[in-house]
């Protein structure tokens, strides 16, 4: 290979250092992109490859134009690539003029800052996880658009650490190289996110603002993983940084990872959208910082009563107060994304019409303050105390900045009259000098008797006088120098009037610089007052997503719940998302009563007739309680659930390669592992993955084991019309089911909960309801005769009378039961069956995926056949 020129010597240089990321290489109007970054990017973006001479190889390349790189960069964000960007930069230890490429920003999944990759009321968070010795892990947060820094201690092992991502997604997470693989893959095959390393970790002194309140040093050290990624990462100011928060996850109910898919909280599971979840019900904030904050409070419902009551008494009080509400709203409406704005600000990406959007924001603090003081209850006066008018960025603003500024900040027309004396006079002397042309133009028309001649001005001569053709005998000759000849007109100079232009170019050029460098020096001033800011946003937002609280509880006649330990007892409870989407009055409400004798409800009823609605809604019953918004129903109390666990339907598509049945398994397995007396478990149709009997027999298993063991509250839902005999030997286990009629041939829904079992299926008028062949629903029913006239059958039908505890651990469902325990029937095996055996034993089932484990037990009963 023939030599490079120095630019691609440079090009490769550089190249070596960002070797995971496609470099977008500066050159003139364009970012250039060579070799395979060139090949790689023309596949994705879709764009021409071409080849640049270099040598013998000519150099895959090509190119994007660098006023449209963002909408290319984030075609590429979005697919998981990371993007440096490498610029020229005036070189401090060479002369003047002489410049370097340099990177000056990278661009990671993570760490966005570009208002077109940020989706407006959504955080965009980057995470780190760094791990220790003693098997704990720590999770960091950040989002850097609004400088959001949180962290989370986990020492429950690492499926809880896989869950709390599925609960707080991420873009991307950073982690230490040493990270054990089966960790590294787990992490990318089943969250599919970048992840990036950061093996040094150093505590800057910058950053100790940050973890003033960080006393545990792995916490420290899980920051700094993140904090030094940042850095290495954007190459520019943090400081927007906000002081780490501890997320104390004992403090907020536990959602795992099937609960949040299953309930749709944030996303419905159909449309992988906002659209059809509880947080598109509830969304009634007006600004970009409100939802944000919303969303967060919906996936982590809070546990203590007092914060819980705090919540619904503002929400009662703004939901009374409907013209203040209103009033709120409006000026809410003139609020801008203070804290994106903050990021910008630290980053200096501003101009000065984003300032005069805060100006404006933070005007709207003493009417907000107004309207609130007329709400007087002590929390709503809390929040009305903290909203604190930072009335010195106003002035500064208001005496600063003009009402409507362009965009561009280097073309002057920024700065006020009055702020700044020599920017006045600069201004002066150009104002002096144009009107000192103005009158010359008046003399000299007089003197020449030329009434249309004038003084004009252009980017090459500068200001001229124009006399037309017709009128050039009346000019004498040597009044002026003549300069341009055009078709109708000749254009003359003076050396007064050049004289004068100097003056006025030179003092618009210096106010122009002047006007920037006063504009840069607002901007850092400004920066100094990002914590004030950032604080008021916060409030703000809470005020937004109370208010919102307020709104759709009006909107949709929720009613306030009240605590108590032990029970739920809901009377006329709605699910929040199917009520509003059907049309108004057709939801048919139910009850819902769940306390110490009846902790365990075991719904029947046919296909279609609303179990699995009716369970979903119980839930969210509970986690709009605990999120401090009022209730669907006519009234609610409630108890505090710790956690919530769920198997509902539509699971297969988590994790690819996993079958219903095992994903099915999975959940089970979770919540009876994790589950305590004060949760909530939601068990859909268990077993209905395997053949009947399997199926039955692990469905009343289940049943007994959380009954007898967790005593958590539970619904269960089952087409085993069998289990419903447990009713007689568990205690508190009670029948309920969902009511249907048949009607000349055809089932009715009626949707309405009834104590007792369902006494019939309707699953062959189900069937007949979605069209099947008439054919094929008469034999289905003679089939269903032959099998209700069948001895065998009916006798198996009987539910197993209920197992003793020590039965349950023997009943071969060690699946359930922690992991390693003995078993406990003694088989004979022989030499290659015990190698199998240990084989087996050895296994860490726990570290693998399901489908992982699956081919294990396949390959082992390969072996042992
Ligand atoms: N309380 C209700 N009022 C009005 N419509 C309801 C109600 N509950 C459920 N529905 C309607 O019935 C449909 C079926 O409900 P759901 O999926 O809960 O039934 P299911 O009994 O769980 O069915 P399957 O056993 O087939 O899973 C829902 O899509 C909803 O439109």
């Amino acid at each position: 290979m023939s030599k490079l020129t120095p630019m691609m010597q440079q090009y490769i240089e550089i190249k070596s250092q960002y070797k995971d990321a496609f470099l977008f290489y500066r050159l003139g109007d364009f970012y250039e992109l060579f070799y395979d970054d060139a090949t790689k990017a023309a596949q994705e973006l879709e764009i021409t490859l071409t080849k640049r001479a270099g040598g013998n190889d000519p150099i895959p390349m090509c190119g994007v134009p660098y006023h449209s790189a963002e909408n290319y960069i984030k075609v590429l964000i979005d697919k998981g690539y990371k993007v440096a960007i490498c610029e020229q930069v005036e070189d401090p230890k060479t002369a003047k003029g002489v410049v370097k490429r340099e990177v000056v920003q990278m661009i990671t999944p993570g760490t966005v800052m570009e208002s077109n990759m940020l989706v407006e009321g959504e955080n965009n968070y980057i995470g780190s996880l760094s791990h220790f010795e003693d098997g704990s892990f720590v999770i960091a947060y950040n989002d850097l658009s609004t400088g959001e820094n949180r962290l989370a201690l986990m020492d429950d092992g690492w499926d809880s650490v896989i869950h709390e991502f599925y609960h707080q997604p991420v873009k991307e997470i950073v982690i230490s190289s040493s990270l054990p693989e089966e960790m590294q893959t787990n992490l990318r095959e089943r969250l599919h996110v970048t992840l990036s390393y950061q093996d040094e970790v150093n505590f800057n002194a910058e950053f100790r603002d940050l973890s003033e309140n960080l006393t545990d040093e792995r916490l420290m050290k899980a920051f700094s993983r993140l904090l030094n990624y940042i850095q290495n990462t954007q190459k520019r100011s943090l400081d927007h940084l906000q002081p780490a928060e501890v997320i104390e996850l004992k403090q907020y109910m536990s959602l795992d990872m099937y609960s949040k898919r299953n309930l749709e909280l944030t996303e419905s599971i159909m449309k992988k959208s906002k659209h059809g979840s509880l947080l598109w019900v509830l969304d009634k904030t007006v600004t970009a910082m409100g939802a944000r904050m919303l969303k967060k409070w919906l996936e982590r419902p809070l546990l203590n009563q007092v914060k819980i009551n705090r919540r619904l008494e503002i929400v009662e009080t703004f939901l009374h107060a409907f013209m203040e509400r209103e009033n709120l709203r409006e000026n809410l409406k003139s609020v801008y994304d203070l804290e994106r704005l903050s990021g910008r600000i630290a980053f200096g990406n501003v101009n000065a019409r984003d300032l005069i959007q805060l100006k404006q924001s933070l005007q709207q603090i003493p009417v907000i303050k107004e309207t609130l003081e007329e709400l007087d209850i002590p929390e709503v006066r809390e929040l009305t105390d903290a909203l604190i008018y930072p009335d010195y960025i106003v002035d500064l603003l208001e005496n600063s900045l003009v009402e409507e500024p362009p965009i561009s900040i280097k073309e002057g027309a920024l700065i006020k009259e009055g702020y700044h004396e020599e920017l006045d006079k600069y201004r002066d002397a150009s104002k002096n000098g144009k009107q000192w042309i103005a009158s010359l133009e008046q003399q000299e028309r007089e003197v020449t008797g030329i009434k249309s001649l004038k003084i004009g001005y252009n980017r090459v001569f500068g200001y001229y006088i124009e006399v037309t053709r017709p009128n050039l005998p009346l000019l004498k000759d040597d009044r002026y120098e003549r300069k341009q000849t055009l078709t109708n007109a000749e254009r003359f100079i003076t050396p007064e009037l050049k004289e004068k232009e100097t003056l006025i170019l030179e003092a618009d050029e210096k106010s122009v610089d002047l006007e920037y460098d006063l504009f840069i020096k607002i901007r850092e001033r400004i920066k100094q007052d990002i914590p004030v800011i950032q604080q008021l946003a916060q409030i703000v937002s809470e005020i937004d997503v109370l208010q919102g609280f307020a709104t759709i509880s009006e909107a949709n006649n929720y009613k306030r719940p009240t605590f108590q330990e032990g029970i739920f007892s809901v009377e006329g409870g709605r699910h929040p998302v199917v009520e509003q989407v059907m049309k108004n009055g057709t939801y048919v409400p139910n009850d819902a009563q769940l306390d110490e004798n009846n902790q365990m409800l075991l719904i029947t009823g046919p296909n279609m007739s609303g179990k699995s609605t009716y369970m979903r809604q119980v839930a969210l019953i509970a986690i709009m309680g605990q999120t401090g918004c009022f209730i669907p129903a006519e009234s609610g109390i409630l108890p505090v659930f710790d956690q919530i666990f769920t198997r509902i339907g539509a699971a297969d598509d988590l994790v690819s390669g996993q079958s219903t049945f095992m994903v099915e398994m999975l959940e089970a397995r979770h919540a009876i592992q994790n589950a305590t007396a004060n949760s909530l478990i939601l068990l859909d149709e268990i077993g209905r993955g395997t053949s009947t009997y399997d199926g039955m027999a692990l469905a009343q298993a289940i049943v007994e084991y959380i009954h007898d063991h967790i005593h958590a509250k539970t619904l269960f839902s089952t087409h085993y019309h069998e289990l419903t005999a447990l009713e007689t030997s568990l205690k508190h286990l009670k029948n309920i089911h969902v009511r249907a009629e048949e009607h000349e041939g055809n089932v009715v829904f009626l949707h309405q909960i009834k104590d007792g079992a369902a006494d019939q299926s309707y699953g062959i008028h189900v069937a007949k309801l979605a069209d099947l062949p008439d054919e094929l629903i008469s034999r289905a029913s003679v089939i269903l005769e032959g099998f209700e006239n069948s001895n065998e059958t009916e006798t198996q039908k009987e539910a197993a009378p209920a197992l003793e505890p020590e039965e349950i651990e023997s009943a071969q469902l060690s699946f359930f039961v922690e992991e390693n325990k003995e078993a406990t029937k003694p088989v004979k095996l022989d030499n290659k069956d015990n190698a199998v055996l240990e084989e087996l034993k050895s296994l860490n089932i726990l570290e693998m995926n399901p489908l992982e484990a699956m081919n294990e037990l396949y390959r082992l009963q390969k072996k042992m056949k």
